[in-house]
């Protein structure tokens, strides 16, 4: 092997990428969650953000893992300390993004997939346009809709009413998103979604050193 091939190859290995932000949103119960679990069981160089919420545990859920559980007060001196990157209220609740985990982990260079609504994803736009994907999630009808929140059986029926009644709203936003699914089967949407971060994982601006590396490259010219 060349000398010149050797500094190419040591080159390339400084090509370090920027982590991205991937967002996912939808109406409740279009398949967010269900579909975050995949893809991080499948990239486990994937952080989770673990939202903040105000909202009541359900049967099952773990803090740490689902959410972190807060109380009105608590959530109130994050967002007076600048503690969350985002936040919002949804159904009666707030939910809010810890900004120290995301900003950690995006200098590791690690991506960082969010389940948050529109109302989340618009104030990250602002914020962090360069480093944010967003996908927005459709169920295939409403029938299908309200039949995945039954099934999960994680909701009263009101709640589920209540849910149902806003799903019109959340996907007023669906345009404003990067890129749009349509959850008809889970396999087939989990395989979408991994095919949008590997592509966009290599976007030129995203891959740190390129620059350097091809000056290198073409130096041996
Ligand atoms: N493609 C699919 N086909 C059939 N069932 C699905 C599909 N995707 C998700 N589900 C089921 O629909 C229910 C709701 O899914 P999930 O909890 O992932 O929705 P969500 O969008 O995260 O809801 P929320 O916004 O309320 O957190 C779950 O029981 C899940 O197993
Ligand atoms: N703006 C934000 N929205 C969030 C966040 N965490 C979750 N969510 C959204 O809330 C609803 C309801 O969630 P559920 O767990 O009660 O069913 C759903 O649309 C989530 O995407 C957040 O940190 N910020």
């Amino acid at each position: 092997m060349s000398s010149t091939a050797l500094t190419s190859d040591s080159t390339a290995d400084r090509i370090r990428r920027r982590g991205l932000m991937l967002v996912l949103s939808s109406p409740s119960g279009a398949g967010k969650t269900t579909i975050s679990r995949r893809l991080l069981e499948q990239n486990p160089d994937v952080a989770m953000s673990v939202s903040v919420t105000t909202r009541q545990k359900r049967p099952g859920e773990v803090h740490g893992r689902d959410y972190f559980f807060i109380d009105p007060a608590e959530f109130n001196l994050m967002v007076n300390r600048g503690q969350l990157l985002e936040y919002a209220k949804v159904f009666d609740n707030y939910y809010g993004t810890p900004r120290e985990a995301v900003e950690q982990s995006l200098r590791g260079g690690h991506d960082v997939l969010f389940d948050i609504d529109w109302q989340g994803t618009q104030q990250l736009r602002e914020t962090a346009r360069t480093d944010l994907v967003s996908v927005f999630i459709l169920p295939p009808s409403a029938h299908e809709l309200e039949r995945r929140l039954t099934t999960r059986a994680q909701d009263s029926a009101e709640e589920i009413a209540r849910r149902m009644a806003k799903a019109n709203d959340e996907m007023s936003h669906w345009s404003e998103y990067d890129y749009v699914i349509v959850n008809h089967d889970i396999d087939d949407s989990v395989i979408a979604i991994q095919g949008i971060l590997d592509t966009e994982r290599l976007k030129r601006e995203r891959q740190v050193g390129l620059s350097e590396f091809v000056r290198g490259l073409q130096a041996g010219f």
